[in-house]
């Protein structure tokens, strides 16, 4: 039962919900059914039918509707008279800046990717509003309490990075069909699919061909003299057979190696498609365009043969050219795109059978290619009641009770839920401290753009940046820069460090500030000569983010990395980051004060856990004084 207090603290509230997805769903309902009677809800997402299974405020008939809209249209049948404000958009727009973070006395994060949440994480610490922040994946979850310079912020401890894989393991010597899965994603759909001036490791090993540059940039073409079965079989000859003919070449890659086996269309696929099937046309005229049912392969557990494989990857591009002529060159993989999934799930089965990798289902597949961890309804439900403990507790002021709270997979003790008290701010973290970070560079080689794009936007998470050599600006975005300004900018993004306006060099300090995070720091420019191309692929490296000491096997923070539904780091997940709308009419660039840490709170390390699988009975306990005492660290 709540007491009074929380009773008039809840109904003072005015909160913030970022995801209205799997935690977001049941934490509205949590919410309302607690009595908080003024929410925000932002969620850029519509609906899709495979959200149906776990996210209990949508129904079929929502399909395709906003997320925020229609989780506060339901709630309010039930709660008519709370005030629930939806806005369906991505939370990195201008609108929602610091002026409005300052309007809420909690947020509560139910995201699912790392970009959002430090966004999110640097606008609280900007505004100084607390943030619950979550994540689940599976049978996982965590939820934590962040106050600007009591507790750490989100980005104190690193983020486990996705995994990534050496370019030649992906392009030349796959080992495990992961390998094969990155292949066909990242290159080969998106070679034929994407942007065609993307960067794309294909174009490398097309060109080591000895053929011309020409030539090689026009493999991939589809030429007007032949039709799409035709083109198919090329590409399917060109990176199946070919490639592997010219890799295998290379005997010195091979002498410790098992030999691949090159692979052409006609030996497995010996009639022409259209001759067998006749008019395909007719039998998937319209709706989701699939392979699958054309060919009649029913269930997506089956393991297909090398020729079904060859068939569904020449009838799924045939299917793209046809069908979605419109989506080429602007496609990027989605899990959710059956036709996608269907020709990355052949493609990689067909490059396995070549390394003699075991072939795969499409939901095997499917699983690796979107890095799914199936998600479990109940996890999400248990989180969404922990973040709003948490959340009552921030409104009530309870410094001294907060509690990060893990939901374990295998109950510790009889006990679902490990609490332990909130780790302290990191005084090296770049976000919340002043800690300068630094960068090693070859300073006549890199360009500005590859900072800037690479580290800046790619391992800083800003937006709007500005980079300055003390006084002078070196590049800034806006709407309202003059026309001269731009042009100066633009020129910047070409040239090497050294020849910047204001030249960077060794021992040059630069300021990266956010506008609209109102977060900034300083990186100490390092020359370095040389860096190793496989691991080193920027040819540059961040350092100075140094992790805070934690108990690594004790307590092992869950990534929230990913998903709400998807916490833990995993295999090849790349992080989306979302486009902008919207301009930057709201910022100003304000330095933050350095957090203020309460040196008498020393942190100690949690129990050790133990196991206890002998005895399946759980103990969920609301009893959280006594919990946290037996974990308090
Ligand atoms: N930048 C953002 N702005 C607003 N909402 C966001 C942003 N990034 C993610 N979200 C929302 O966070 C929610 C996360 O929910 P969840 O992890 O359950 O994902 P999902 O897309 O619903 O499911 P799944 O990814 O498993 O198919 C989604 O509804 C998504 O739209
Ligand atoms: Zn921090």
């Amino acid at each position: 039962m709540a007491s009074e207090e929380q009773i008039s603290a809840i109904k003072r509230a005015k909160v913030l919900m970022v995801g209205a997805g799997g935690i977001g769903c049941e934490l509205l309902k949590t919410l309302a059914l607690s009595g908080f009677q003024d929410i925000h809800i932002i969620d850029m997402d519509t609906i899709e039918v495979s959200n149906l299974n776990r996210q209990f405020l949508f129904r079929q008939s929502h399909v395709g509707q906003s997320k925020a809209k229609a989780s506060t249209f339901t709630i309010l049948r039930f709660r008519p008279k709370i005030s629930i404000t939806p806005y369906h958009a991505n939370v990195k727009e201008s609108r929602f800046n610091v002026d409005f973070f300052k309007e809420f006395d909690v947020v509560l994060n139910g995201l699912d990717n790392l970009d959002a949440r430090r966004h999110v994480n640097r606008l609280c610490l900007a505004a100084d509003v607390p943030l619950v922040e979550s994540g689940t994946t599976g049978f996982l979850g965590q939820v934590t309490v962040h106050l600007k310079g009591k507790t750490e912020c989100y980005e104190c401890q690193p983020k486990p990075a996705p995994k990534t894989y050496p370019v030649c393991t992906i392009t030349s010597t796959p080992s495990k069909f992961i390998h094969c899965i990155v292949w066909a994603k990242d290159l080969l759909f998106a070679k034929l699919f994407g942007d065609k001036n993307q960067e794309n490791d294909l174009n490398v090993r097309s060109s080591d061909t000895g053929n011309s540059s020409e030539h090689s940039a026009d493999v991939f073409e589809y030429r007007k003299d032949e039709d799409i079965e035709q083109y198919g079989r090329r590409i399917y000859d060109h990176v199946f057979g070919h490639n592997i003919e010219v890799a295998l070449s290379n005997e010195e890659t091979w002498k410790n190696r098992n030999k691949p086996r090159p692979i052409y269309s006609k030996d497995v696929l010996p009639v022409k498609m259209t001759e067998k099937n006749g008019d395909t046309e007719k039998d998937c005229a319209t709706g989701d365009v699939s392979v699958m049912a054309f060919l009649s392969l029913k269930n997506p557990q089956d393991i297909w043969s090398l020729a079904e494989n060859s068939r569904v990857f020449l009838e799924a591009l045939r299917l793209f050219f046809s069908k979605r002529l419109k989506d080429i060159g602007n496609l990027t993989f989605d899990k959710d795109d059956q036709l996608a999934v269907e020709f990355v799930t052949a493609a990689a089965n067909i490059r396995a059978s070549s390394f003699g990798i075991p072939l795969h289902s499409l939901f095997e597949a499917k699983g690796i290619a979107g890095n799914i961890v199936h998600a479990v309804a109940t996890t999400n439900a248990i989180i969404a009641g922990l973040i709003v403990i948490e959340a009552i507790k921030v409104l009530k002021k309870d410094n001294n009770n907060y509690r990060m709270t893990y939901c374990l997979e295998h109950p510790s003790r009889k006990l679902l839920l490990m609490p332990v008290e909130p780790y302290e701010p990191n005084k090296s973290c770049y976000v919340c401290s002043e800690t300068p970070l630094s960068l090693e560079v070859n300073t006549h080689h890199s360009k500005l753009r590859d900072f800037v794009e690479k580290i800046v936007k790619g391992k800083l998470g800003m937006n709007f940046p500005v980079i300055m050599q003390g006084a002078s600006i070196l590049y800034e975005v806006g709407e309202d820069l003059e026309e001269d300004m731009v042009a100066i900018y633009a020129a910047n993004l070409e040239k090497a460090f050294s020849e910047l306006p204001s030249s960077v060099i060794s021992g040059t300090v630069l300021t990266v500030e956010d506008l609209q995070q109102e977060f900034s720091c300083s990186i100490n420019i390092k020359h370095r000569e040389e860096f190793d191309e496989e691991k080193e692929p920027d040819g540059m490296v961040l350092c100075g983010w140094v992790e805070a000491p934690v108990d690594k096997d004790n307590n092992k923070p869950i990534g929230n990395g990913e998903s709400t539904s998807n916490a833990l780091p995993s295999e090849e997940k790349d992080v989306e980051i979302q486009e902008m709308s919207g301009g930057t009419e709201t910022v100003t660039g304000k330095k933050r004060k350095l957090s203020e840490v309460d040196e008498s709170k020393k942190q100690k390390k949690p129990e050790k856990l133990d196991v206890d699988d002998e005895d399946d009975e759980l103990v969920i306990s609301d009893d959280w004084e006594s919990l946290a005492k037996k974990n308090r660290v």
